[in-house]
């Protein structure tokens, strides 16, 4: 995948304080566009990152219950208005066949998906498939919590508000009880 054009970003972000009416060669936003670009090159680093690659680190340790990571902050971009959101993530499998894999590879997985223009949905879901063909577990379990600033600084202005979603793979979708396993451990 192509590397972040830091030269055009820049061309681009002078191009829009023209736009709303700021003066680019003011002293105080002369070098804004080249920080926005660096800005962008940082939280759109997962664009050049495979989530997938972090789960080539597979111990063999018979463990076939649960494993939970709970409260993975993380910072994202939205898709359409390219504010961020952010907050938690909840990243829950089931190992099988001894392919347990290292804890922090699920919040590296969760922030090569999350450093993207993304949708909540998006990342709930990448990241649960990634696992379950990496890892090929009894099950995954993913829920991630919130806020979107496209909805509270602008628009239907809702601060506070917070966007649930979950990803549910494997026994997990079958097994009621194992859901409300992970939620009760994630709640407490
Ligand atoms: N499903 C989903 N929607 C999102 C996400 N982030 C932002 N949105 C929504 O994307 C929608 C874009 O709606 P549009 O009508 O095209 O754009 P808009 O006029 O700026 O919409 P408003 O935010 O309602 O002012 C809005 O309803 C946002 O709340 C996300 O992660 N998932
Ligand atoms: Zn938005």
């Amino acid at each position: 995948m192509a590397e972040v054009n830091r030269a055009q970003i820049e061309e681009a972000v002078r191009l829009i304080l023209e736009a709303i009416g700021e003066d680019p060669n003011r002293e105080g936003v002369l070098d804004t566009p080249k920080r926005v670009a660096k800005m962008y090159e940082e939280v759109f680093s997962g664009l050049n990152e495979d989530p997938k690659q972090h789960f080539e680190t597979i111990f063999s340790e018979e463990h076939e219950e649960l494993v939970l990571v709970k409260d993975i902050p993380f910072y994202s971009m939205c898709e359409h208005h390219l504010v961020p959101f952010y907050g938690k993530a909840h990243v829950a499998y089931i190992p099988r066949n001894g392919r347990v894999t290292g804890l922090s590879k699920l919040a590296r997985a969760v922030e090569a998906v999350a450093k993207r223009p993304q949708l909540q949905e998006r990342i709930t879901s990448t990241v649960a498939d990634s696992m379950m063909e990496k890892l090929e577990p009894h099950g995954v379990m993913v829920v991630v919590e919130a806020e979107h600033m496209c909805m509270t600084m602008r628009g239907v202005k809702k601060p506070g508000s917070k966007t649930i979603t979950t990803a549910v793979r494997g026994v997990f979708a079958k097994d009621t009880n194992a859901r409300a396993e992970v939620l009760s451990l994630i709640k407490n």
